[in-house]
């Protein structure tokens, strides 16, 4: 069958059940991409484009109340977890003669770009800390589906589909709260997922024109635009704040810039990265900032070194005596923060809220604090920097982002101390 006969064939069956897309287009989204859904005209911003009855989401209730499905897991006493029960779906219903879900299943992609799907056998170590959690839960999840479907089949199990069907399933699913099911457990994994028909068309973008929602009062699912777009636009709704090592271990993409890009940097690693620069920490720092429990995590958004890791660097800057005092910089380094962001957004500061002049020792002590930052993202750089050389060459171009991004951080701290050293700046406010 030809794609256009695919397509016109699923966009007959997508009136039939009642999905409204007046106004919109599926079609090739370009290399890589697969399709994507396009405005035919220029759109004003909170147009729905997209409307399906509510009952028209695919979740496991929907699924366990098949007949075939529902009398699968009651001969089995097999109490499938959402995430099993829609993978099931997909594995046996591909290969079901005259299904109704044909002209929807012939439009899902044949293969995909993710990792496993690629068989390329990562390590763990070969991924950034920020990704690395999800990618050990995936290859659990997908090690137990393995280990579980088979005792429901009267064939052996067939990888290669199975992967196929977990893979549509990982890739098209959408967070939506599900009413209890009797048939589905939800009692070690929530049941908020369904699988959209039409509304899982919808490519990933980090500016999304639009949101996708469950419209409860009206009983329907809608894909509402945020801002007008021009005539041919794509639309694009957004994953999640997902940086790239998570779009390509999920989904198989990855985006030119990613304003998610994060480096992770969590407390054993801020204490071991102050170590090799030198600050000389003792137990007392150490468990301060276990404690204080801020995450020292840099994003591409950073004007600079975020209050959590300036604080934290403050508590390992402290003097061995001063340092039972800890709780009071954490405590009054959120009022500063808290006064700043005030200013920022022009509220009015009552007088004993307003930030007091920088005097010569605050200087000196945020000069100190800066320069401590820069070491440690000194030492972080030589660390990722090793590690880009050792991981899988398939992997590194997530290490090189890394890379990017500590050498931004560093660059903006040294202007910063540049800054906080100029003569002019020495009696200025911060
Ligand atoms: C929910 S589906 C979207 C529809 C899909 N393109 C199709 O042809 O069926 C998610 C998949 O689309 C692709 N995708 C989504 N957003 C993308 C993007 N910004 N760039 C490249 N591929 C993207 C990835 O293959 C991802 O696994």
């Amino acid at each position: 069958m030809s794609d256009e006969g695919r397509l016109s064939d699923f966009l007959d069956w997508s009136r039939d059940r009642g999905i409204r897309f007046d106004g919109v287009e599926i079609r090739s989204a370009g290399e890589g991409a697969g399709n994507g859904v396009f405005a035919l005209g220029c759109e004003r911003a909170n147009k729905n484009l997209i409307e399906l009855p509510a009952g028209e989401l695919l979740t496991a209730g929907r699924v366990a109340d098949m007949g075939r499905y529902r009398r699968l897991i009651e001969e089995k006493s097999f109490h499938p977890n959402p995430f099993e029960m829609l993978v099931l779906f997909f594995y046996l219903e591909r290969e079901e003669e005259g299904s109704e879900w044909t002209p929807y299943l012939r439009m899902l992609p044949s293969s995909f770009d993710t990792p496993v799907a690629q068989g390329l056998g990562l390590r763990e170590e070969d991924l950034p800390l920020s990704v690395r959690r999800f990618w050990q839960q995936q290859r659990e999840e997908l090690e137990s589906i393995r280990g579980r479907l088979p005792s429901l089949l009267s064939t052996p199990i067939d990888d290669n589909r199975l992967l196929w069907a977990w893979h549509v399933v990982n890739t098209r699913c959408i967070f939506v709260e599900n009413a209890p099911h009797p048939l589905i457990d939800s009692s070690t994994v929530d049941d908020t997922i369904a699988v959209i028909p039409f509304v899982d068309m919808l490519n990933h973008s980090p500016e999304a024109s639009c949101v996708a929602e469950l419209d409860k009062r009206n009983g329907k699912y809608v894909v509402r635009l945020n801002k007008a777009i021009p005539e041919g636009a794509e639309l694009h709704v957004c994953y999640g704040p997902h940086d790239n090592g998570r779009l390509w271990v999920e989904y198989g993409f990855r985006l030119e810039e990613n304003p998610f890009t994060k480096v992770l940097m969590p407390t054993d690693l801020l204490l071991a990265l102050a170590k090799k620069a030198g600050i000389s920490i003792d137990i007392h720092h150490q468990n301060a900032v276990e404690e204080a429990a801020l995450s020292s995590t840099l994003y591409t958004s950073d004007e600079g070194p975020s209050w959590a890791f300036r604080t934290n660097v403050r508590v390992l800057n402290m003097e061995h005596r001063e340092i039972g005092k800890w709780r009071d910089i954490v405590y009054s380094e959120g009022k500063r923060r808290h006064r700043k962001r005030a200013v920022e957004e022009g509220e009015e500061l009552s007088s004993d809220e307003e930030e007091p002049r920088m005097d010569e020792k605050t200087r000196e002590r945020l000069i100190k604090e800066s320069k401590t930052i820069e070491r440690i993202l000194g030492e972080l750089m030589k660390a990722v920097e090793g590690r880009t050389k050792q991981v899988a060459s398939i992997a590194q171009f997530l290490w090189k982002e890394q890379c990017e991004l500590i050498e931004r951080a560093r660059k903006r701290v040294i202007e910063e101390i540049e800054e906080l050293e100029e003569p002019e700046n020495q009696t200025e406010n911060q």
